[in-house]
């Protein structure tokens, strides 16, 4: 019998998973699984949980959550050195990094990837002792994902991080960077950056247009010092999947990037606020065993 660990988060996305709960247990349960759910009450709860986990010997993990409840669970997952595979049930906002994997809001096809029991490995990032599986950034519109209002999410969903980013636009300076990727060093004044393990960021999928997630390298986009309308410009070029050739983008690979500024700079990591910079990130290669469709 089949040991699942089921970890899910009551106020992801629209919070209502908790609404699903009895169907996903009677899933794998009939698939002949033995399911042990915790659920989530705030920020950081999740690494005891998951060593008691791992006391217990389980054979999986499932995070039913967005893009932040998986990141609490592999940095908990890695630091814990538990080697078992993830299964990811999408129920945040953006949830980018499950979508990038194709994995929909259909709950059973997501059930069926995890006991269909074949999995994949992936690269995570590190970042000054912290892991992401999908992103880290710091700059303009970096850090809506982790201020925006729970409750603004769970009624407007992604419109929440639409409209708090459009906020910050008028007030917004730039930042004058130092970028050591690979050896190659830039130096500039920058509205943004993203490091991507994925190409997905903010329901954006092709924003790294090379990523892949077990390739050892991370894809990182710089948005150049440039006037709101250019900005506007190069969102529309997104769409168009030319922003890559912009003259205000930056856009390479790399396996080990340093990032610093000349002002104190808070980071966020798969949409949770992240260490301040001087960021040291590098990708771990093959690090996570992640259930496949
Ligand atoms: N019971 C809880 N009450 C309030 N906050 C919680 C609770 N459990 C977890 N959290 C916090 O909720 C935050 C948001 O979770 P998550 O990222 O999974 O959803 P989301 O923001 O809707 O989705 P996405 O990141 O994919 O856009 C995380 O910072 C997490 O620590």
């Amino acid at each position: 019998m089949k040991r699942h660990v089921l970890i899910y988060n009551p106020v992801s996305g629209d919070a209502k998973f908790r609404f699903r709960l009895d169907e996903v247990i009677e899933y794998l349960q009939l698939s002949g699984g033995m399911v042990i759910a915790f659920r989530t009450r705030q920020k950081g709860d999740i690494p005891a949980f998951i060593l008691q986990a791992k006391e217990l010997g389980v054979d999986s993990i499932i995070v039913a959550g967005g893009d932040g409840t998986v990141h609490e669970v592999i940095n908990a997952m890695l630091a814990g050195e538990i080697d078992i595979p993830l299964g990811i049930i999408p129920s945040g906002t953006c949830n980018d990094f499950a979508s990038h994997l194709n994995f929909g809001r259909h709950l059973p096809g997501c059930l069926s990837a995890i006991t269909g029991g074949m999995w994949r490995m992936v690269d995570v990032g590190r970042v000054n002792g912290e892991y992401f599986l999908n992103v880290a950034s710091a700059g303009l519109l970096t850090s809506v994902a982790h201020t925006v209002d729970i409750s603004l999410k769970n009624t407007l969903g992604k419109m929440a991080y639409y409209l708090k980013g459009l906020g910050e636009l008028p007030s917004f300076r730039s930042l004058h960077v130092k970028v050591t990727a690979d050896g190659q060093v830039i130096e500039d004044d920058i509205l943004l950056f993203l490091v991507m393990n994925s190409g997905m960021v903010g329901s954006f999928p092709t924003l790294a247009p090379e990523a892949k997630i077990d390739d050892g390298k991370l894809d990182l986009l710089i948005v150049n010092k440039c006037s709101i309308s250019e900005l506007m410009g190069l969102f529309i070029s997104i769409f168009a999947g030319r922003h890559t050739f912009s003259n205000h983008i930056r856009y390479l690979q790399a396996a080990n990037i340093y990032i610093e500024c000349d002002e104190p700079v808070e980071s966020d990591l798969d949409g949770e606020l992240g260490p301040p910079l001087p960021l040291s990130i590098a990708t771990v290669t093959n690090r996570l065993k992640v259930f496949r469709l």
